[in-house]
């Protein structure tokens, strides 16, 4: 199988086209590219497909590191816009995709950059999902003894959100697991930890369901500027610098879709695996 090494923001992805060729992404399989030691290393692997509705020029699907399907991807849709350019399957300018739960929208700009349309951000618990009576800009949430102020927020996937005072401090690696698979957070989530640094600047590291600590989550950095406007402490348009690099998120206000713009850069081309005899890949039993 072919493939294309990408990374948007340092958020990393292996790509594969499965319109030109055949494509079995098993949950091993995909557990075996994405090992940092032992295969490619990635944070997610992304598949193109053939569109299964009208109205759509592809199929964008999502895998997590630890092999698991999702629905949304923020930084990988840019890769995706690239990616498809690139290959040759589309000279669109304006490209859209649809995922498990949805549809995106991904134009090219002229400085090279890519602007998604993400969607209109699910603020329901049910919609999440997140477990909760009705709907608040703010929630309180226990774990291991703590009681935290959170943001939940669905950007086709689920989000949890926390001010910190100094994102470099923020116990990303012991709260991050903990807030994940929070009984809460049924289908767990990716958590945000932002530090609020004007009214459109934040600054922010995430921790990804599936992947651990990313360099980036185009997904979180939406969701998060939702939470800090809803908070009512960001304005419409807000920088948000991820340890990767920075993103441009705009969202008007309730009802209204969400605005991602940022890079997106192929790393290499390659081929999984090269032969079953040349492949070093599988960790020794
Ligand atoms: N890195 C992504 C999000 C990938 C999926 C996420 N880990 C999930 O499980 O929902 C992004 O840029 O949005």
């Amino acid at each position: 199988m072919h493939f294309t090494k990408m990374q948007g923001l340092g958020n990393d992805f292996v790509v594969f086209d499965g319109i030109r060729q055949p494509v079995d992404l098993q949950p091993e399989v995909i557990r075996a590219i994405a090992d940092r030691h032992f295969g490619v290393g990635c944070d997610q692997v992304l598949l193109v497909e053939t569109a299964t509705s009208p109205g759509s020029d592809f199929r964008y699907r999502i895998f997590n590191a630890d092999g698991g399907e999702v629905a949304q991807c923020g930084n990988g849709a840019r890769c995706c816009a690239v990616f498809v350019r690139r290959a040759g399957l589309t000279d669109k300018g304006v490209i859209t995709v649809e995922t498990l739960t949805g549809r995106l929208t991904l134009q090219h700009r002229s400085n090279g950059e890519i602007t998604v349309d993400m969607g209109i951000p699910q603020l329901a618990p049910a919609d999440i999902p997140f477990r909760a009576s009705e709907v608040s800009s703010e929630y309180l949430l226990s774990t291991g003894g703590d009681t935290l102020r959170i943001a939940a927020i669905g950007m086709g996937n689920p989000h949890a959100l926390l001010r910190v005072p100094n994102v470099a401090e923020a116990p990303v690696a012991t709260l991050g697991p903990r807030i994940e698979t929070h009984p809460d957070f049924p289908e767990r989530c990716n958590v945000g930890f932002l530090e609020v640094r004007d009214r459109g600047h934040i600054h922010l590291r995430v921790w990804e369901r599936g992947a651990g600590e990313t360099l980036a989550c185009g997904s979180n950095a939406c969701a998060a500027v939702v939470a800090g406007i809803r908070w009512g402490e960001l304005d419409h348009t807000v920088a948000v610098t991820l340890p990767g690099g920075i993103l441009q998120i705009e969202w008007a206000g309730l009802g209204q879709a969400v605005r991602m713009t940022g890079p997106a850069r192929v790393v290499f081309d390659g081929v999984w695996p090269l032969s079953e005899a040349d492949c070093t890949s599988r960790r020794e039993a």
